[in-house]
């Protein structure tokens, strides 16, 4: 019986270039609210007491990233991929020294601003006692359609019960994610951390999210994510 106190550490992919948001550089570094938007999540884990340390991956050759990091409570990986799993992957084996195995490893997006202690001490305390663990994520309220052959192809309707959108973070266990990350066979079809825990025939935990925490994705999603900033407090959680 492991007589430890539980753990909880956040990693942050934060390696990536941003290609859609077509921005002059990378766009975890794009001035959000008043500052980079990565800062907004790393802060979001600092400004959270459950939290004992995070780590962000960036890329070995990241110019900006010791210009905006704090100077606690926080560690730069430079050990960053060519894909967010990879990223994610070399994050937690960098930390093989460091993390026990049942520590719980909080992954969550640089990409995402909207984070805050609330939504940090909801996952936390909805899923501390989950055998597996579990991730923020956000009920379908739209009908959802598929396309498939393209501009003039057929068009279907997908039901939308049971249909949830993924946020960040997903929590699991450390030895649990790594295990689960090292047997997937190929990264490119593990677009988030609880794929790769499913893949291992597990079920992850939904845990509902605010729709504050979105992924800043477009250029269009600035405007919106400065907004939900602007808001001091989540009208609902
Ligand atoms: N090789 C990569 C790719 C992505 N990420 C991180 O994973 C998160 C979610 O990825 P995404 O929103 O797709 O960011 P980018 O990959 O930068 O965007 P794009 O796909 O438009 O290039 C981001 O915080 C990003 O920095 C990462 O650490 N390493
Ligand atoms: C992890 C994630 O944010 C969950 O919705 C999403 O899969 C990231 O996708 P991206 O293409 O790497 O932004």
């Amino acid at each position: 019986m492991n007589s430890q106190a539980p753990r909880y550490f956040a990693l942050i992919p934060a390696a990536g270039v941003g290609a859609r948001m077509a921005a002059s550089g990378p766009k975890q570094y794009l001035k959000i609210g008043g500052k980079p938007m990565l800062r907004h999540a790393i802060d979001a884990f600092l400004f959270s007491e459950l939290i004992a340390h995070t780590y962000v991956v960036v890329s070995a050759d990241d110019p900006i990233i010791d210009s905006i990091v704090p100077s606690h409570g926080v560690t730069v990986l430079r050990c960053g991929g060519a894909t967010r799993m990879e990223s994610v992957r070399n994050g937690l084996a960098a930390l093989a020294p460091t993390l026990r195995e049942n520590d719980w490893v909080l992954v969550h997006d640089a990409a995402r601003p909207g984070l805050d202690e609330a939504l940090i001490e909801k996952l936390i305390t909805t899923t501390g006692e989950h055998p597996v663990g579990g991730l923020l994520a956000l009920p379908v309220v739209d009908t959802v359609k598929r396309s498939i052959g393209g501009e003039l192809g057929t068009l279907s309707t997908v039901a939308r019960e049971g249909l949830w959108l993924a946020q960040t973070p997903q929590m699991f266990r450390y030895k649990l994610l790594r295990e689960a990350l090292s047997a997937a066979r190929d990264p490119n079809q593990i677009t988030d951390d609880a794929s790769a825990v499913e893949a291992l025939g597990l079920s992850p935990k939904l845990v509902e999210g605010h729709p504050r925490n979105m992924k800043v994705t477009l250029p269009s999603d600035v405007r919106i994510a400065e907004m939900y900033l602007a808001t001091a407090q989540p009208e609902l959680l």
